[in-house]
């Protein structure tokens, strides 16, 4: 087993597989309804309308996982963008790969701060949500259709997130 060490979730280390989701990375930043709202727009693009699908917004309640923490698998949605935002002021786990020939390479683990959400890209390996801390609830927008959007696959070796 392989130990895979965490770092603090940036945009810019996060990039290559998504966004983050976090007032510092709005594009734009719009003082609307008379001033009384600040809108930190357009963080991260809604990718979900291959072969006709939809956007869907859900809350996924995450039971929490305790460490050590094995990695073992990973998934990937070929059809849509996937994002998760906290609904919890905890912090939680992002374990996401490149791919390589068609399957996960060497697993890259993120900490999010409270806070902090995130958004994958279409077709990027990542880890199922993993909560941290007590049963966490995030608001996750991603595509409902027809297709098979979801690819899972085992990692080449079995990584373990010792704290
Ligand atoms: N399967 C499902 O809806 N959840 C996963 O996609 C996940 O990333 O948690
Ligand atoms: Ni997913």
């Amino acid at each position: 087993m392989w130990e895979l060490k965490t770092t603090p979730l940036s945009a810019d280390a996060f990039r290559p597989f998504g966004e983050v989701i976090e007032t510092d990375n709005a594009s734009e930043i719009r003082l609307i309804n008379k001033g009384t709202t600040t809108r930190f727009h357009d963080i991260a693009p809604v990718d979900v309308s291959a072969e006709g699908g939809h956007p869907l917004i859900s809350i996924f309640r995450g039971k929490p996982f305790d460490f050590p923490i094995r990695i073992e698998m990973m998934e990937r949605h070929p059809l849509g963008s996937q994002a998760f935002m906290p609904l919890s002021a905890r912090p939680y786990l992002i374990v996401v790969a490149h791919d390589e020939s068609g399957a996960p390479g060497e697993p890259v683990a993120f900490l999010a701060a409270p806070g902090q959400g995130i958004s994958y890209h279409r077709n990027v390996w990542h880890h199922p949500l993993l909560a941290l801390e007590e049963v966490s609830d995030f608001l996750v927008v991603d595509r409902g259709g027809k297709g098979d959007n979801l690819e899972e696959s085992d990692c080449a070796v079995i990584y373990e997130i010792v704290a």
